[in-house]
């Protein structure tokens, strides 16, 4: 398991333009991959038409799969110390169920994020997935572990659900709490325009293994 992580850590080496190319490729592909996902679920187009659209995302597909790789994305770096998490499942720029674009880190510790939920978060009827809220909240929290310099994997998620969280519109926001030796206790929440709707407590725990490598590590403030 450690190993497998330090495995994916892989300086592949492309220049800045490189990267920005890749950026510019995958990230539309990843946006329209997104689309798709909400038009399954609402299109109300007969099935003659489904049939044609599904021979066009066929002919797709068949495109896509000439050159591909088969395992996670990992995170990338290059030797100018940018780092790319593009799989990460809740801000990947090319991971297409990823909902959150950009998140921002605030001089003080605070990091936060300004994202949409569409109706493929769903889970109680017009409102989001629980775990939806929660796989944010362990992201945001996470994040701000590592922007105040202690990274760490999740040790416990504690979640409250004060009120419904509706579908549209979110604010996710977080920071540390404290910091108990290779334990970082983290505070945040999801908010709509009426206010805070979750909230959540993490302790995010550096393993050994990441304090020994932790050089190698993505602690970089330029992720992206
Ligand atoms: C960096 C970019 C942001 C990433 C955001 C996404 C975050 C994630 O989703 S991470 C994925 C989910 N998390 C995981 O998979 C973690 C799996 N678990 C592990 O790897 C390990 O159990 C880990 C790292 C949590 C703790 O392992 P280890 O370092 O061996 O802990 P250990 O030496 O036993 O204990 C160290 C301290 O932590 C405490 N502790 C251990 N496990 C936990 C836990 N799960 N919850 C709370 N405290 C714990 C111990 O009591 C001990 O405390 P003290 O020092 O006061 O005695």
């Amino acid at each position: 398991m450690t190993d497998s992580i330090l495995d994916l850590h892989i300086n592949d080496g492309l220049t800045d333009e490189e990267i920005d190319h890749e950026k510019n490729t995958y990230g539309p592909l990843a946006e329209d991959v997104r689309e798709l996902i909400l038009l399954a679920l609402q299109t109300r187009v007969d099935a003659d038409d489904v049939a044609r659209a599904r021979e066009h995302l066929a002919a797709a597909r068949e495109i896509l799969e000439r050159d591909r790789e088969t395992g996670p994305y990992g995170t990338r770096y290059n030797d100018s110390g940018r780092y790319r998490t593009w799989g990460n499942a809740v801000m990947g720029l090319r991971n297409a169920i990823a909902p959150i674009g950009e998140i921002h880190e605030e001089p003080d510790g605070r990091v936060w994020a300004d994202f949409r939920l569409n109706p493929a978060y769903e889970g109680p009827a017009g409102h989001t997935h629980g775990g939806v809220t929660a796989l944010v909240l362990d992201q945001i929290l996470g994040d701000a572990a590592r922007a105040g310099g202690h990274p760490g994997m999740t040790g416990t998620l504690t979640v409250r659900y004060r009120r419904r969280t509706p579908l549209g519109a979110l604010h996710a926001e977080a920071r540390i709490d404290r910091v108990e030796g290779r334990k970082t206790f983290v505070k945040g929440h999801i908010a709509d325009a009426e206010g805070v709707c979750v909230e959540a407590e993490g302790i995010f725990i550096a393993p050994q293994w990441m304090i020994e490598h932790r050089e190698n590590l993505d602690t970089s403030p330029r992720r992206e």
